[in-house]
């Protein structure tokens, strides 16, 4: 039996009952670590909280493991109860709807422990979530590479009048370049996205377009750390909200589309002073 377990966004406190009944009847516990992060992170420290809490040791589970390795999780899952934690809800990311299709043309069992996921916590800023468009991701540019496709997406939505979700860029387990040249794998340290980057980003892209889908007065919202005690969200145009200290990881934003007056009252909560 596969169990995918979600552990929502804050911190191990936050896994449901099932979630944890689940996990304390499994021989084996993988914990997904690069779509997302607790707000405790997956240092030694944060992942001995989450072992004493389920007592069992869990196994980290990087980008390797589960794009080249899935395998040896599923043919354990074969024979035994394999728990796999996912921060948020298992699919607020689509790597586990691969992992879902895989074990199911193995014949493997699979149960879904679902949990909040950023992708419905952004409801707290007071924008309907069924007035959103699609969501688009935000990739980090580097001086060869600047793909911007999430920007036709954004014109598309708010052609529409939608407001639009962007996710930030998580770099974990990124090989170094000369220790690709080397053959010896070395790693760069993670990096995830600000939403000062992604503004920055979001306004260099929009300056080659000649009908621009949002400017910097653009009215949007910047979340960090959604779900755990120190969560920041503030709401301004892009100019205010990059100026903005948004703190630790992990960050998204949101552009909006047109906004009902109850939406707009919501807004107001939050609203950037500067
Ligand atoms: C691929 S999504 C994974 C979402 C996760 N599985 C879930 O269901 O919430 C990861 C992106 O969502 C955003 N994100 C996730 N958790 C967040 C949080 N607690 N606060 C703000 N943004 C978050 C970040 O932009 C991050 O790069």
């Amino acid at each position: 039996m596969l169990y995918i377990i979600g552990l929502g966004l804050g911190d191990e406190r936050d896994i449901t009952m099932r979630g944890l009944e689940a996990v304390k009847s499994c021989e084996k516990v993988y914990m997904e670590a690069y779509t997302s992060l607790l707000s405790f992170g997956l240092d030694s420290h944060g992942l001995s909280n989450l072992e004493k809490l389920y007592g069992k040791s869990i196994t980290l589970a990087d980008r390797e493991m589960v794009e080249e390795k899935a395998h040896h999780i599923l043919e354990e899952a074969r024979h035994s109860h394999v728990a796999f934690l996912v921060v948020g809800d298992p699919f607020g990311a689509t790597t586990h709807t691969d992992l879902v299709v895989r074990a199911k043309k193995m014949g493997i069992h699979v149960q879904i422990v679902h949990n909040a996921s950023v992708l419905n916590a952004i409801g707290i800023c007071g924008l309907q979530l069924y007035r959103y468009g699609q969501t688009v991701s935000i990739p980090f540019f580097t001086d060869s590479w600047r793909p911007d496709s999430f920007y036709e997406k954004i014109h598309s939505n708010r052609t529409m009048g939608l407001h639009t979700l962007c996710l930030l860029d998580i770099r974990v387990k990124e090989p170094t370049l000369e220790s690709l040249a080397r053959g010896r794998k070395t790693y760069e340290p993670p990096r995830y996205m600000t939403i000062n980057t992604a503004i920055e980003q979001l306004l260099e892209v929009v300056q080659e377009h000649q009908q621009p889908a949002y400017t910097e007065d653009t009215q949007c919202v910047g979340f960090a750390r959604l779900g755990s005690d120190d969560q920041t969200i503030v709401a301004g145009t892009m100019r205010q909200l990059q100026m903005v200290d948004f703190g630790a990881p992990l960050h998204c934003l949101v552009i909006t589309g047109n906004t009902h007056p109850l939406e707009e009252e919501m807004l107001e909560f939050y609203r950037c002073r500067t």
